[in-house]
């Protein structure tokens, strides 16, 4: 049994919508999958993109702690969470597989694309498919979980795909005129640096900074803005703006503000994407300037993605 599930990105938001304020993210096409497939008594977990295997007794996933399980502690939290709400009483193993093409922890919901799989995957295994919203209410506990803070965001925007609008985290599909703007866009993303903090660190700090709410309240404004505009142009500053306010919160880095000017100054607008401390950029392209961008960021020895959004 296989189960593909794909990523995200944060256009505007991150941080300020683990505090109730908003965010606007876009479900985009690098995938993973999870394989689900019966094994006599064990619970055998094979992580294939980081070569790590756990193997454990089917008595002892219910003592198991989760967070103490270093990368598996998402899939871990995954099937525990989905068993619980499931009233599954494991009586027969099973081996779970799981690939994946999206940079690990560099801002693009690779935690909440695993931990979505893992959730349909276990449903399905056991017979017990699960509806959208309760696999969107999964998936946020499980983030919350192993990460103390989180938001409805990255497991939503995964579960429904498309473009959602997040506040006080309750998300609604982004207005149909607005989602037909951002389709008439052309984005990158840019695997610049590997992180050096997970998303659960990074939030952790930010919970500490004095004046955070001033900059989300700003940042909100930046998004109201965004969404009143149709031009590319204005949409763009709205990016390169929102990406101002996030180095007020110290969660960028030299290489991250390196690249976002360059999409700034040869894309419409650009800004980091995810929680931050490194990982990736989204810019906006100029259809006018893109030879130019692509040389300008070649230079910079990254990663380049021009993803799709998936519906
Ligand atoms: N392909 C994968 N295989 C196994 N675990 C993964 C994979 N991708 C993500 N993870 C889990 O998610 C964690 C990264 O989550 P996080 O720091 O939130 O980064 P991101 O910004 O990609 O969501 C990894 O440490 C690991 O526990
Ligand atoms: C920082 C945050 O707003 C987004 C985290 O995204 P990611 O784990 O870096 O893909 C946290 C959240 O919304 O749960
Ligand atoms: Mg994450």
């Amino acid at each position: 049994m296989i189960v593909k599930t794909p990523s995200k990105v944060i256009l505007f938001g991150e941080h300020a919508v683990v505090y109730g304020y908003r965010a606007i993210s876009m479900a985009i096409d690098l995938t993973s999958t999870v394989e689900i497939k019966e094994n006599s008594d064990k619970i055998i977990l094979n992580l294939n993109d980081l070569n790590k295997s756990l193997k454990l007794n089917l008595k002892d996933l219910k003592e198991i702690e989760p967070n103490n399980f270093g990368d598996f502690k998402y899939c871990l939290c995954a099937i525990k969470e989905t068993m619980d709400y499931l009233n599954i009483e494991p009586k027969k193993g099973f081996e779970l597989n799981i690939s994946s093409n999206i940079p690990i922890s560099c801002g693009l919901g690779s935690s909440a694309s695993i931990t979505i799989g893992t959730i349909k995957a276990i449903g399905k295994f056991y017979n017990k498919p699960l509806k959208d919203d309760e696999i969107a209410k999964l998936g946020f506990s499980v983030e919350k979980k192993i990460q103390g803070k989180a938001s409805v965001t990255d497991t939503s925007t995964i579960t429904y795909k498309g473009i959602l609008e997040i506040k006080n985290n309750k998300f609604r599909k982004i207005r149909e005129d607005f989602e037909e703007f951002l389709k008439s866009c052309k984005f990158l993303i840019v695997y610049v640096e590997k992180r050096k903090k997970k998303t659960a660190e990074l939030v952790n700090e930010v919970a500490k900074i004095e004046n955070k709410d001033e900059i989300f309240k700003e940042i909100d404004k930046v998004i109201e803005n965004a969404l009143k505009t149709y031009n590319k142009e204005e949409f763009g500053k709205c990016m390169a703006k929102n990406h101002d306010l996030l180095k007020k919160l110290n969660i960028s880095t030299p290489k991250i503000d390196k690249v976002v000017d360059i999409g700034n100054k040869l894309g419409f607008g650009a800004k980091l994407t995810g929680a931050g401390g490194g990982g990736c950029v989204i810019i906006l392209v100029n259809e006018e300037k893109e030879k130019e961008l692509l040389k300008e960021l070649n230079k910079e020895n990254v990663k380049i993605f021009e993803c799709k959004m998936v519906y």
